[in-house]
């Protein structure tokens, strides 16, 4: 499987820092990170703000659940927590697996609830969708469409007006 689009969030602690963690932690793979951006909190609004970033990250050695196995030791780096009685509740570290596409450029579909492809709730999410436009303008999100019509349309284009752009908090500016 070859190329991967991840969504890396925080709003606990050092949110930059972790993020930069999250990139630092998929290492080599790396192609592409997307710009900052500071978001209100989606699905469980009673907590701060997070930081959100999109990576392209390319491995042809990588499997689907490779790139599970790695979101999960990078959120760990970041000593993640989870609450199991707070579904979307506050974290150091997200890096949800958005899609994977196999190396004949199709992408990898899955239902397994312990990897869900494309990640089943993406498509409702404006912290994904502009920042991963930003660095793929004619992306789509496999099953849904292109990403300009998902975030365009009505409730997300609400969403994405309350994301704030924060050039100042860039993971690759001290790179
Ligand atoms: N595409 C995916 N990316 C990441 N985790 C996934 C995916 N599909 C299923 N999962 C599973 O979801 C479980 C819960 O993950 P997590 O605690 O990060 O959820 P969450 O961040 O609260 O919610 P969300 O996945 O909506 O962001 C994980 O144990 C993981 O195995
Ligand atoms: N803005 C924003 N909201 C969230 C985020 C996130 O990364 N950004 N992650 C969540 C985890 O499920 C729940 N809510």
């Amino acid at each position: 499987m070859t190329r991967a689009v991840l969504s890396i969030g925080s709003n606990l602690g050092d949110r930059r820092g972790h993020l930069r963690s999250a990139v630092g932690a998929l290492g080599d793979a790396v192609r592409v990170v997307s710009g900052v951006y500071e978001t209100p909190p989606w699905g469980d609004t009673e907590q701060p703000a997070y930081l959100n970033a999109v990576v392209l990250a390319v491995d042809p050695a990588a499997t689907a659940r490779d790139w599970l196995e790695r979101a999960r030791a990078a959120e760990a780096v970041a000593g993640r927590v989870r609450d199991p009685e707070r579904r979307f509740g506050p974290r150091t570290l997200d890096v949800d697996v958005v899609a994977v596409w196999d190396d004949a450029g199709e992408p990898v579909l899955s239902d397994d609830p312990e990897l869900t492809l494309p990640h089943p709730r993406a498509h409702l999410r404006a912290f994904v969708l502009r920042p991963w436009i930003d660095i793929e303008p004619h992306g789509r999100l496999p099953g849904q469409g292109w990403l300009t019509d998902l975030l365009n349309a009505e409730p997300l284009a609400g969403d994405a007006l309350e994301l704030s752009p924060r050039p100042d908090l860039a993971l690759e500016s001290d790179a």
